[in-house]
């Protein structure tokens, strides 16, 4: 599967080759998510969760980076695969978004902002993406990725590299402020408040390579 120019995903042998380079994945088990799971006592044993590519070459070098991650589908306790959710610590003072786009599989991505407290919420969003589509995740809001398909989701990530990940808010509170699964979302009891979830379509663009090459859009991961 192409991602861009040069860059190859070999969905059988889940290996990619970017510029010819072999990219070693980082991988993320299942049993590291138990912290955010819906029923971690329904995690039977543990498994690959999803794979990160991370730093591939085209945008080294530059402020931004550009990741690919895998999502297999799998389900624990009727709860969809996702990834384990974080909020971006401010860089320099500055709360910087991420877009994500999608090259194959149906994604769901659960955004929400908070507010004076991890446990209340000000803002949830869930927006449907599949292949084609782009999602910016605004400043200040937490996301989780979640594989609402029955295939395999494979997606790219545009981010500063400077921004660091916050894990413990989703850990604290286990999870999303909502949990998608087979039945749809359920509410997750641990927040104190949230909104009912606002829903929203990723807008289309034409390939990851043109989204790279809009200036407009990549400015505002830098000077939102
Ligand atoms: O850090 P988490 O919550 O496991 O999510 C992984 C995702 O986050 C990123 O690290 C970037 O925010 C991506 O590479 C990856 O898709």
């Amino acid at each position: 599967m192409r991602i861009a120019r040069d860059i190859e995903f070999l969905k059988d042998e889940l290996r990619i080759l970017a510029l010819g380079e072999e990219i070693k994945p980082e991988i993320r088990r299942l049993n590291e998510l138990k912290s955010v799971l819906m029923m971690p006592e329904s995690l039977e044993k543990d498994g690959i969760a999803y794979m990160m590519y991370r730093d591939l070459p085209p945008l080294r070098g530059s402020p931004i980076r550009l990741d690919v991650t895998v999502i297999p589908p799998w389900n624990v306790g009727g709860e969809l695969a996702k990834t384990k959710g974080h909020y971006h610590l401010p860089l320099e003072g500055k709360s910087l978004p991420e877009i994500y786009y999608v090259h194959s599989g149906r994604a769901i991505f659960l955004l929400q902002r908070r507010g004076a407290s991890i446990y209340e919420i000000e803002d949830f969003i869930v927006i449907e993406a599949e292949a084609g589509r782009y999602v910016m995740v605004p400043p200040g809001y937490g996301h989780v990725s979640v594989n609402a398909g029955e295939d395999m989701l494979v997606m790219s990530n545009l981010i500063h590299r400077g921004v660091m990940p916050d894990y413990e808010p989703y850990e604290i509170t286990r999870g999303a402020a909502y949990y998608v699964t087979s039945d749809g979302l359920v509410r997750n009891p641990r927040y104190e408040k949230a909104p009912d979830p606002r829903y929203e379509k990723g807008p289309e663009y034409s390939s990851l390579e043109d989204l790279m090459n809009d200036r407009g859009i990549l400015e505002r991961l830098t000077d939102p």
